[in-house]
């Protein structure tokens, strides 16, 4: 399948491999003894310092996506067929070890629930210093103001204060906060970013997308961002991928996926966006539910539920169509 990547040529980053290259990637989990396919051959790359947003309903694949590429869960759970590489190193067959050395360092994460990562009963400075531990070789003093530097990289007034305190003793966006400065804390190229809003109030989580953008342009980060909320897609990203049903349905810039989207699926979700609402339209549910993976046929998986269907959307399995050089739709009838 052709890969669906931005037109390499017009990237200031051409002459090196993507940070995160997918290529007909397929994700199975085991239930018993059976195998279930959970995504079906997905391609995409993202660049050095892109913000490349995943975004799709509840079951379409998005997490076990980014636990894939960070092997946060052992091969007998989660295995990963096709090619998935970072920085030009294949992940899938590195031993573990290296991936310890990858995971935390050169790539890390950001969950919606900060308390995921962080130890409610260590002291937010201690914590980031412990990650320093495993990746750098900095001395105790030199973590410690690495840690003072990166909390006021998080907009911490005082940087200090905050290190000596307890995760209960900040608020969620601040919890946050602390947990993307832990997650800098070993100069990361990729940052993994699940969701890293959706339980914050609107002008918490403004401050949060501010400061993820702002230290991807200093930092030349690259972002993958798994999102239900399309607006801040639409504001943030610079390309973005559409998942359903463990398939991706279209990817390309922002501007044409989320401006012209090609895909039906796409259009629906727009539709039910709150960017919408705001120009007046009824907000409206996508009828129906997304199959599960036990559920799969032939054909396109949305069909059920596309207002654009027809017999022919049965008969076989849907071929990748670019659109124009980097968007790619998985439609045979595509809306642009
Ligand atoms: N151990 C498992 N056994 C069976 N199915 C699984 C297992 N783990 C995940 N799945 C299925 O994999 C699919 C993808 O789940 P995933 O959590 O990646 O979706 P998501 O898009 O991130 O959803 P959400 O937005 O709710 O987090 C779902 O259909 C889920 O039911």
């Amino acid at each position: 399948m052709t890969p669906h990547t931005a037109n390499a040529a017009d990237s200031p980053a051409a002459a090196e491999p993507p940070v995160i290259s997918a290529r007909n990637l397929s994700l199975f989990v085991r239930d018993g003894r059976k195998r279930i396919r959970i995504v079906s051959d997905v391609s995409f790359d993202i660049a050095r310092g892109e913000f490349f947003a995943l975004v799709g309903e509840s079951g379409s694949g998005k997490t076990m996506m980014a636990r894939a590429i960070m092997r946060l869960l052992p091969k007998r759970m989660l295995e990963i067929e096709g090619e998935l590489s970072f920085s030009g190193v294949p992940l899938t067959d590195l031993p573990e070890a290296r991936m310890r050395g990858l995971r935390g360092g050169a790539i890390s994460m950001i969950f919606q629930e900060p308390m995921t990562s962080l130890d409610p009963l260590m002291q937010i400075g201690r914590q980031i210093e412990e990650t320093m531990e495993v990746h750098s070789d900095l001395r105790r003093k030199e973590r410690q103001e690495r840690v003072e530097q990166l909390l006021s990289e998080v907009r911490f007034d005082a940087p200090a204060k905050v290190a000596r305190m307890y995760p209960n003793e900040l608020s969620g966006g601040m919890r946050q906060r602390a947990m993307i400065a832990m997650a800098l804390a070993n100069n990361p190229k990729l940052l993994i970013a699940d969701e890293p809003t959706t339980a914050l109030d609107v002008t918490i989580q403004r401050e949060v997308m501010e400061i993820i953008q702002r230290l991807r342009e200093k930092h030349d980060l690259s972002v993958l961002f798994i999102s239900h909320d399309l607006s801040l897609v639409h504001q943030y990203a610079d390309r973005v991928g559409v998942l359903y049903a463990g398939m991706l349905m279209e990817c390309g810039d922002e501007r044409d996926v989320i401006g012209s989207s090609a895909h039906p699926y796409t259009a629906a979700l727009l539709n039910c966006a709150p960017r919408r609402r705001i120009d007046g339209e009824r907000r409206q549910g996508i009828p129906g539910v997304v199959p599960s993976p036990l559920n799969w046929e032939t054909g396109c998986r949305f069909r059920d539920r596309c207002k654009y269907a027809d017999a022919k959307c049965a008969a076989a399995p849907v071929p990748v169509t670019e659109l124009k050089a980097g968007w790619f739709t998985r439609c045979i009838r595509p809306l642009s």
